[in-house]
């Protein structure tokens, strides 16, 4: 049915008129909201609300007799809009009774000009995730819904930081397969908000690598941020592609006695451009063979031609962003960083501009060469390191792929069974700080040999969307590179050292929050304070390591104190293994390293998210 002007305030235009001339902030008009009713429509600076017009009260109304509180939201802030459409001309459903009684039979369609506003609501159960809301208003008038549209898209393109042209790489087969349709799914929200997408959908493990290595500056300047639709491991590939030809930095520090040899400790890319070294690490040697030591980045950046030379791209880059949109089969960086495991929030994340930085780990594994020479080779992780278990459990895991996401459950089961401990050495740059909230003995030449840290995880600082410790400037004024590392600067760092049997090694840059691990391993670990949590699993009983593995399924278990384990909150060890050897898991890929050296940089990269909300 037509509904002409004359049958109610919406087709009013004495009530609408020139309603956009106006300088005033707030501005009002009246529309049928569908499923709703006739409401009025205002536009506030900084949000846009409706109250229903007529007989009903937004706040309570009665149906024969029975008191109803209305479920339907009545505004929606200009921040959680991320698109405004001009609809066809259709159907806007009007029902006769009030809108809280959901009764949706007495009601009555009606044909007006239309346009949405998209936008979303958070869940009640959990509040990190976002679900879609779309407010239709309808009107008899053509022009007044083009105005509101044409308004609204003029507030919506003054909201700072959201993206307009970002690369999308969909990996078709992480976690169960779903890389495509997880895509699939989310692409709309990208459409709508008129984000330009480039997709590319890779074919073979490091496809996404070469093509972020090898892209030219000048290109990556085109995009607002580059997005990974797979799990913890792709978006490893990304960053390590992204990071390894541009970020240069000093390998980390190591104490004097680390047996490798670096002419002065150079920055990882402060070389020559013509050098062109051939790969050193063979398939056999790593999962992920494609980052190769800094003098082979030198091969790739001499690729670019010189116009691209000239065109820079700084990092860190505070405006260039990351994003996730999860189909992995751990997907603990989606879940650090947006507080949930749900491809709508990050697509949300992504296209309103959401930001928070990310710590990365530069992990460097030192091989003698052949020539006995010493050459580092660099890997960049987001989430985790960890040699032993770690290392064993994806080595195993790799040979029952097929098996999809339960493979790591398989995996680890068998080698849990197999209990094997590795003798190494572990040097940590110890920290003093005010944050530290471990105490420590040391024995009588000053190293630490235990540290012991408060138990109630209510005691600790947990990382939420606007925490405190990540947005804390460091004390030390520093520049460059070293406000990088604002631990290492501090003159109170000295060389703490463990040495033993141990059942795993792991260095945790995030908490790595995951559905089998609510907590996380370190449940107070942070996304950007510039510290790792490196956690030391000494040879114990069995039954003791089952009992340390069983606290960290629980929320608010306590993993990190037995005696067995220590943790250092620490920028900076080294590693070196003696005797039998396992691998090191980076973000889930494999690097084999007998000798490691690690640093983490504060805040290197920025993510489209905000953090968790709980
Ligand atoms: N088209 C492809 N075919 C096979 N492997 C690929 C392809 N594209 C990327 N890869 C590689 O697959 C590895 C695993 O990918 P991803 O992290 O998305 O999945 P996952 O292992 O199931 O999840 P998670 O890392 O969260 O546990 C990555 O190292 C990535 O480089």
């Amino acid at each position: 049915m037509e509904r002409e002007g004359n049958d109610c305030h919406v087709g009013d235009t004495s009530l609408t008129a020139s309603l956009f001339d106006d300088e005033a902030s707030v501005l009002s008009s009246t529309f049928l909201l569908d499923h709703v009713g006739e409401v009025t429509l205002t536009f506030h600076e900084d949000r846009l609300s409706w109250k229903l017009v007529g007989p009903l009260d937004n706040d309570v109304s009665t149906c024969l007799r029975v008191k109803y509180f209305p479920k339907v939201a009545t505004e929606i802030k200009l921040s959680e809009i991320y698109a405004v459409d001009l609809n066809d001309h259709g159907s806007i459903y009007i029902s006769s009774l009030p809108p809280a009684t959901e009764c949706l039979l007495l009601g009555e369609d009606i044909q007006m000009y239309r346009f949405t506003v998209h936008g979303f609501i958070r869940s009640k159960n959990q509040p990190s995730q976002c679900i879609l809301a779309d407010y239709t208003f309808g009107h008899t008038n053509l022009q007044m819904c083009r105005k509101w549209v044409n308004q609204l898209n003029a507030s919506l393109k003054r909201e700072v930081g959201r993206p307009k042209n970002l690369l999308v790489f969909v990996h078709p087969r992480s976690g169960k397969g779903n890389g495509c349709r997880t895509w699939e799914a989310v692409a709309p929200i990208f459409s709508r908000a008129k984000v330009e997408t480039k997709v590319i959908v890779t074919e073979r493990a490091g496809e996404a690598f070469g093509v972020m290595s090898s892209i030219t500056n000048m290109e990556l300047n085109s995009y607002d941020g580059v997005v990974a639709v797979g799990g913890d491991g792709f978006f490893n590939e990304i960053l390590n592609g992204f990071l390894s030809p541009r970020f240069k930095a000093p390998y980390p520090p190591t104490p004097s006695d680390f047996v490798h040899v670096v002419k002065d400790n150079g920055y990882s890319l402060d070389h020559d451009d013509d050098e062109i070294v051939a790969e050193t690490s063979s398939k056999k040697e790593d999962q992920f063979p494609l980052i190769s030591s800094p003098k082979q980045f030198g091969s790739r950046i001499s690729n670019l031609n010189s116009a691209d030379k000239a065109a820079e791209f700084p990092v860190p880059n505070e405006w260039f962003r990351f994003g996730i949109i999860p189909a992995g089969s751990t997907d603990a960086i989606v879940i650090c960083t947006t507080g949930t495991r749900d491809p709508i929030t990050s697509a949300l994340q992504i296209v309103l501009g959401k930001r928070v930085h990310l710590d990365i780990a530069q992990v460097v594994r030192w091989k003698t060469t052949p020539r006995s020479e010493v050459e580092p080779n660099v890997r960049y992780a987001a989430s985790f390191s960890g040699y032993g278990f770690y290392g064993d459990v994806i080595t195993e895991s790799e040979k029952y792929r097929w098996m999809g996401p339960k493979r790591y459950d398989y995996a680890g089961t068998m080698v849990f069974l197999k209990h094997r401990s590795y003798e190494a050495e572990i040097a940590y740059l110890d920290v003093e700080s005010d944050e530290i909230n471990l105490t420590s003995k040391r024995d009588h030449q000053g190293n630490l040999i235990r540290a012991v840290r408060s138990s109630h995880i209510s005691e600790k600082r947990i990382c939420r969307t606007n925490c405190n410790v990540c947005n804390e400037k460091p004390n030390h004024a520093s520049v460059g590179v070293c406000s990088l590392t604002p631990h290492l600067n501090s003159e109170e760092t000295r060389w703490a050292r463990s040495k033993g049997h141990f059942l795993s090694v792991g260095a945790a840059v995030i908490s790595c929050r995951n559905e089998k691990a609510p907590d996380g391993l370190v449940a107070d670990a942070h996304l950007s304070d510039g510290f790792l949590h490196l956690i030391l699993i000494r040879d114990c009983p069995h039954a003791s390591y089952l009992w340390h593995l069983t606290q960290l399924t629980r929320r608010g278990g306590n993993p990190l104190n037995f005696k067995f384990v220590e943790h250092h909150k620490t920028p900076a060890f080294s590693f070196t293994s003696s005797g039998d050897e396992s691998v090191w898991n980076v973000d889930g890929e494999i690097f084999q390293a007998h000798q490691l050296s690690a640093q983490v940089f504060r805040g290197l990269v920025s993510m489209f998210a905000s953090g968790p909300e709980v």
